[in-house]
C-alpha cells in the first residue's frame, strides 16, 4: 500500500464535443479544464481526439508533429495549449489523444500527452491497439488503414498522488496492460476513449469495471460528447470504477464535466477484504507483469 495512493485526488474527467475546428476545439478544451480545476480538480483528463474530428478521414489533416520534443507552436499547437492549460489550472493533464505524424518514419499515431501542473511533458502515450473491428451491418472501423501502433506501456509519476497508467480507448480491451500497470504500482488507470454507439452500450462500462475488479485500482474512462452531426457518433458516458468496480460517477452523452474522488484507503480496503495480491499461482502461470524475457522463460518452464 506504501507505493499506492498517499494522499486522496480529485479526479475530472471533461467530455468534450470535438468539431472541424482546432482552434475552436483547443478552446473549448481550455474553458472546460479551468473549470475543472476551479472545482479543486487535482487529476483533469480529456478525451481521445479531443482537438479534431474522429475517423481514417481526418487523421492526417489535423495530425500534428511532436518530435523533436518540445516541438514549435507551428509543428503543435495542441501540445502548446495543452501545456497552458495545466499551468493555468495548476493540474496534472492528461490531454486526451491527437493525431501526430512523426515526419521522419511518416507514420501516423494516435497519441496522447501527460503534463505536470508546471506544463512539463510527463509522457506520451501511442495508442498500442489500433481500434480494427468489423461488426456487420453495424460498424466497420480499421485505424490501421491509416495509423500505426505504439509499442510502450505508459506508467506516470504524479507526486505526491503515485503511479498512474494512461492508455487510449481500444487499449482497453487488452487486460495485460492494465495488469501490468496495476502490478507495477499504479493506483488508477486512465483512458481517454471513443467507443460507439453500437459497442458502447455493450462494453465500454463492462470493460471499466473489468479493469479495475481485476486489478482492485481505479479506472477513469473519458470519452468526447456525442455529436450525431458527426461522421462517428461517440457513445460519451466518461465514468470511474472504484477497486470495487463500483461506478462511481457517470456522464450521459452530451458535454460535461463529472468527478471523482480517488483514495488509497479504498484500495487497501478492497485488497484486504479480496486478497488476490497475495493469492496469485505464479508456479502454475507467469506474472505478465514481470518483463518479456522473463515472461518468455517462465511459460518455456510452464511448457516444458
Ligand atoms: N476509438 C476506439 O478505439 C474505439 C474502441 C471501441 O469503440 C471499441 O468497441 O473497442
Amino acid at each position: 500500500m506504501s507505493n499506492l495512493l498517499k494522499v486522496s485526488a480529485k479526479v475530472a474527467l471533461v467530455q468534450v464535443a470535438s468539431g472541424a475546428s482546432k482552434p475552436k476545439n483547443l478552446a473549448n478544451a481550455r474553458n472546460k479544464v479551468l473549470e475543472a480545476a476551479s472545482n479543486g480538480a487535482q487529476i483533469i483528463v480529456l478525451p481521445e481526439c479531443f482537438n479534431s474530428p474522429y475517423g481514417c478521414d481526418y487523421f492526417p489533416e489535423y495530425a500534428e508533429t511532436l518530435l523533436p520534443s518540445p516541438p514549435t507552436k507551428e509543428q503543435s499547437p495542441s501540445f502548446h495549449a495543452l501545456s497552458a492549460m495545466a499551468i493555468e489550472s495548476k493540474a496534472y493533464l492528461i490531454g486526451g489523444s491527437i493525431p501526430e505524424l512523426d515526419t521522419k518514419t511518416k507514420k501516423y499515431y494516435n497519441t496522447s500527452l501527460t503534463f505536470s501542473p508546471k506544463g512539463r511533458l510527463l509522457a506520451t502515450h501511442r495508442k498500442v491497439h489500433l481500434f480494427d473491428i468489423d461488426i456487420p451491418g453495424k460498424i466497420t472501423f480499421r485505424e490501421s488503414d491509416v495509423l500505426s501502433p505504439g509499442n510502450q506501456i505508459t506508467i506516470i509519476d504524479m507526486p505526491p498522488y503515485g503511479k498512474v497508467a494512461v492508455a487510449i480507448c481500444y487499449d482497453i480491451r487488452f487486460p495485460e496492460l492494465a495488469m501490468i500497470a496495476a502490478r507495477r504500482g499504479c493506483f488508477a488507470l486512465f483512458y481517454p476513449g471513443a467507443f460507439n454507439t453500437t459497442t458502447g452500450p455493450l462494453h465500454w462500462k463492462l470493460q471499466g469495471q473489468a479493469r479495475a475488479v481485476d486489478n482492485q485500482v481505479y479506472v477513469a474512462l473519458c470519452s468526447p460528447a456525442r455529436d450525431m452531426s458527426a461522421t462517428y457518433h461517440a457513445w460519451g458516458h466518461s465514468l470511474v470504477c472504484d477497486p470495487m468496480a463500483e461506478v462511481l460517477v457517470e456522464a450521459e452523452e452530451k458535454e460535461t464535466i463529472v468527478y471523482a474522488e480517488l483514495t488509497g484507503e479504498k484500495i487497501e480496503e478492497t485488497r484486504k477484504a479480496i486478497p488476490l495480491y497475495g493469492q496469485r499461482r505464479f508456479d502454475v502461470y507467469p506474472d505478465v507483469s514481470a518483463g518479456r524475457a522473463s515472461y518468455d522463460d517462465e511459460v518455456d518452464k510452464i511448457l516444458v
